[in-house]
């Protein structure tokens, strides 16, 4: 039995009741009740006590007359006070309800008195000093509340920012991958949740230390293009989330039931902006939830919420809490709405059913929203589950104020009996949404069958918020080894929810709804009197065995309420406002834990993205550089290999052709006759030498080009690295068209003066003729000359001697003498002179056309042309180089500029988150209320 809880034996005998929970009635009566014994107004007075049960005993508390300047000090201050604004204490008064008290539980501050105090006081209660103690404890429940209340605003603040930083930067969801998805997160069997402990300091302490460093799993780094420019630098792995992180989730969790996969891998293998929307939907429905943990927690009547598997026998627990059969009971599923059980005070005292229309929202004041039943047709519009999809049955709860849970003098309860789990799908998820805006789970489980897979998963879904779940094993009966029944189902519930576990003897009750006797003639519903199903499970009543089994089981059941109502009235601040601070603390750890995980992300981005930018500003100013250099080299190289080229080919054929003539051609000369012939393959010989030149000087260029291409490649290899595009070059198919048809172009016609070789022939003539005149004076002059110096004197002096008229009359056969020697000479020079002849004259001619400087250009230009496609590839590839940096530059600005914003917002976000969950901490529910053992 934790301390926390009163032990509910003998409670309230010699202890001083009070509520301390109590909002709506301030234990303030007037001493018309002091001495009234009618169980329907059942106020015990300061002197006398409530008979009966081991209940918590009501008190009557101050007088008109009576209280203290400090009552109404610390009066005033809870009616201003409230935590929202309101007056409890005027809506007591307007509600017309009984200003009562419960008793204080077992760790109110009464019952620190000291043992000599607390027993002179027992049996005379100090109204002043209940007073004081209910409306410290009430300052102290609106103080709680309204510190929940703004935690929850300023929750919903921080949700709002992480929704609106997630569409900027989506968010991380931390994820693991598959070897570590199958490793056993925890030993419990339940999954994904650690979180609901909101009260143990330890855990505060364990989860506000310093957090693990964190790894990651989503490979949502962007993958940059690669480094075009030899930067091959490659962000860094991602380090992986450790399963636990994934798993610490409890309500951004993200359930994604779909296919086999296990969530965990189907988060991994989502795209990072489908995790981000999913993970928007989640903050989204808990922004939602936390408006309405706002409402619940300002709402002043509490939600009990009766729920379990089908046929549990959840209506009849809540018959058997009622004492009367109201809801129909049967061995066949049959609740299959939810029905709201009211006290009928809220319906003006009128005991009627108000079915509500599907789709409407119900408004007792608004009879078109529902349809008005008596209490006996029940039974049908329980089963009608077309036409409505809840009720409101009011009632009269016949029981006493401080029995009776719904008429308990201290808040308005609504008792909801819910359609079983796994009745169907809808019902199911009904149920589940429904107890979002409950503030007390009850569980009622069947003894036999224990926890269903689909009571599990509502289990671990009621967590999120309610630490403590109030556990009923019904159909106790039947069961015969108990001993090891109970030891089964404690262990269950040790996994499903540890809290509860904890408190078991408080929360969780081993009952057989069906033995409570029903009140005699109790007025409406489907049931008359009798036990609530009209059995004791089977035992003869006639049996004193048997009437003792049926005492034992109504003590159990008694037992039960007491400590439902410890559980929803006493202990209110736990029933009501700790689901709140369960939720906020969980969704603010789910929040502290994204921030975490963010907060290293965006570090880690930053630290890469400044890392590449460090890299990538050298990079590219080089790159950069080299586009001018390269450009600049380029163009030398291409035009260096073209002068070369054209210098060549112009020398090599300026040569060829000035020495056609002299080179030995190796055509054979054919004789007089075929002199035409012999000359038209000396110019085939002269033109094929020229065009062999050209080949070679082709030939020269290729390999010139080759080379050419290679400087290139290797200017691209040297600063592109991979990025450089090869382009393949085939030497072979340069100058692959026949270049020059140079026969047809130099058309060069045969002469016959081609074959005299005038300069030569005017020389022998001259030598001819003045010998041939020598002779002939010679001979005629005799031998007087003989012995002269030389032929010319001679024919000088052979002139003189012969005479004038002589010589007239020896000149024409001298002349034709000299013909004839100038002739056979010509003809014999031919092989000699035809050669240069022809080739002066092809020389000439090709002159005429241009030739060797239209080749050199050809050729040149060839070369250029083929180098131009390799240098404006590299070109283009250092310019594609620059831009590719540029825009990686940018990219890379503004993701660090992304990051930066992401990094600050995130570390904000931890700090707030951490100051928010150490403020949600100093919120101690289970603390008496400072001040408080004054009294
Ligand atoms: N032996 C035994 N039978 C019980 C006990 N409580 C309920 N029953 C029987 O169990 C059957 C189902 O009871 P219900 O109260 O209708 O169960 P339920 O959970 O409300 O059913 P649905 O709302 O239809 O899911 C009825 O026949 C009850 O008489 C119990 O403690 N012991």
């Amino acid at each position: 039995m934790s301390q926390q809880y009163y032990n509910g034996n003998g409670k309230g005998k010699g202890k001083a009741p009070a509520d301390p929970d109590s909002e709506e009635q301030m234990p303030i009566t007037g001493p018309s009740n002091a001495n009234s014994t009618d169980n329907s107004f059942p106020f015990p007075t300061t002197t006398m006590r409530q008979p009966g049960p081991p209940n918590p005993g009501y008190m009557t508390v101050g007088g008109s007359g009576t209280t203290s300047y400090h009552a109404s000090k610390l009066q005033n201050l809870i009616d201003t006070d409230s935590g929202y604004g309101d007056s409890s204490m005027a809506e007591s008064v307007a509600w017309g309800r009984p200003l009562v008290g419960p008793n204080f539980h077992e760790d109110s501050p009464i019952h620190s008195l000291p043992p000599s105090h607390s027993t002179s006081q027992a049996n005379l209660p100090q109204p002043d000093h209940r007073l004081h103690a209910a409306a410290i404890h009430q300052l102290w429940y609106n103080q709680h509340r309204g510190n929940l209340g703004r935690s929850i605003s300023r929750a919903v603040d921080m949700l709002e920012g992480l929704q609106e930083m997630n569409v900027k930067w989506p968010a991380h969801y931390p994820s693991v991958q598959r070897t570590e998805v199958d490793m056993p997160a925890r030993p419990s069997s339940r999954p994904g949740f650690q979180h609901t402990n909101t009260f143990s300091q330890h855990e505060f302490g364990s989860m506000s230390s310093p957090p693990q460093p964190l790894r990651r799993a989503m490979t949502s780094f962007d993958d940059y293009a690669e480094s075009s420019c030899s930067n091959d630098s490659k962000p860094p792995e991602p380090r992986l989330v450790s399963p636990q992180i994934a798993q610490e989730f409890s309500i951004l969790k993200l359930d994604l039931k779909l296919g086999a996969l296990h969530q965990a891998e189907l988060v991994h293998s989502l795209e990072k902006s489908s995790v981000a929307s999913l993970l928007d939907g989640k903050i989204r429905s808990s922004i939602k939830h936390l408006q309405s943990l706002r409402e619940r927690i300002e709402d002043t009547a509490s939600k009990v919420l009766v729920t379990g598997d089908l046929n549990a026998g959840k209506s009849t627990f809540c018959n058997a809490l009622l004492r009367r059969k109201v809801l129909p009971e049967d061995q066949l599923p049959c609740t299959s709405i939810f029905c709201e059980v009211l006290d009928s005070r809220e319906n003006g005292g009128i005991e009627e059913v108000h079915a509500v229309h599907k789709n409407a929202v119900y408004n007792r004041n608004d009879e078109s929203t529902y349809d008005v039943h008596q209490l006996k047709e029940l039974e049908k519009i329980v089963l009608d589950n077309v036409k409505y999809t809840q009720c409101k049955v009011y009632i009269k709860d016949i029981r006493s104020i401080d029995q009776s849970l719904l008429n308990n003098g201290v808040v308005d309860i609504v008792l909801i009996d819910a359609p079983g789990l796994n009745s169907d799908t809808t019902k199911t998820t009904a149920i589940f949404t429904r107890q979002e805006e409950i503030d007390v789970v009850v569980f009622v489980v069947s003894a036999m069958n224990h926890f269903t897979q689909t009571a599990k998963e509502f289990i671990w879904a009621a967590a999120a918020e309610k630490a403590y779940i109030f556990m009923v094993v019904n159909g106790w009966d039947v069961i015969r080894d108990k001993e090891r029944a109970e030891k089964a189902i404690l262990d269950q519930v040790a996994g499903l929810s540890p809290r509860t576990h904890k408190e078991s003897s408080e929360l969780v009750h081993f009952v057989s709804s069906n033995a409570i006797p029903m009140a005699p003639g109790a007025p409406g519903g489907p049931g008359g009197s009798g036990s609530s199903s009209g059995g004791g499970g089977g035992d003869d009543p006639s049996d004193p065995k048997g009437k003792g089994k049926e005492k034992e089981k109504v003590q159990d059941f008694q037992k039960l309420e007491q400590s439902l109502r410890r559980f929803v009235l006493e202990k209110r601040a736990r029933s009501k406002l700790a689901p709140a601070k369960t939720y906020l603390t969980n969704i603010l750890n789910d929040v502290i834990t994204l921030a975490e995980v963010n907060n290293e992300v965006a570090q880690s981005e930053l630290d890469r993205v400044n890392k590449e930018l460090r890299e990538i500003e050298p990079a590219l100013e080089s790159s950069r550089r080299n586009r001018m250099e390269i450009g600049d080299e380029i163009e030398k190289n291409v035009e260096g290999v073209c002068n070369d080229v054209f210098d060549n080919t112009r020398t090599t054929l300026n040569t060829t052709i000035a020495e056609a003539g002299d080179e030995c051609l190796n055509v054979p000369y054919p004789g007089l006759f075929s002199s035409f012939q012999y000359a038209d393959d000396l110019k085939d010989a002269i033109l094929s030498r020229v065009t062999a030149s050209v080949a070679d000087c082709e030939e020269y260029a290729r390999q010139k080009t080759v080379g050419g291409v290679n400087i290139l490649k290797q200017l691209g290899l040297k600063h592109l690295g991979n990025d450089y595009a090869d382009i393949q070059f085939r030497p072979s198919v340069m100058f692959s068209r026949r270049r020059d048809a140079l026969a047809k172009q130099v058309d060069i016609p045969t002469e016959a003066w081609d074959f005299v070789d005038w300069n030569s022939l005017l020389q022998s003539q001259e030598k001819f003729v003045g010998r041939s005149m020598a002779v002939t004076l010679a001979t005629a002059v005799g031998s007087r000359l003989i012995g002269g110096p030389t032929w010319f004197d001679h024919a000088i002096t052979a002139a003189k001697v012969m005479g004038s008229e002589n010589l007239r009359k020896m000149a024409v056969p001298g002349a034709a003498l000299a013909a004839v020697l100038a002739v056979w000479y010509v003809l014999n020079q031919i092989p000699n002179t035809l050669p240069h002849r022809l080739s002066t004259k092809i020389a000439a001619e090709l002159d005429a056309i241009d030739y060797v400087h239209a080749n050199s250009t050809r050729v040149s230009n060839s070369v250029r042309k083929v180098l131009r496609i390799p240098g404006e590839n590299l070109r283009t590839g250092l310019a594609r180089c620059v831009e590719q940096l540029s825009t990686k530059r940018e990219e890379t600005m503004k993701l660090r500029t992304e990051s930066d914003v992401a990094h600050k917002y995130f570390s904000n976000l931890v700090r707030k988150g951490r100051e928010q969950r150490s403020g949600l901490d100093a919120i101690d529910l289970e603390a008496p209320p400072p001040g408080a053992s004054h009294y």
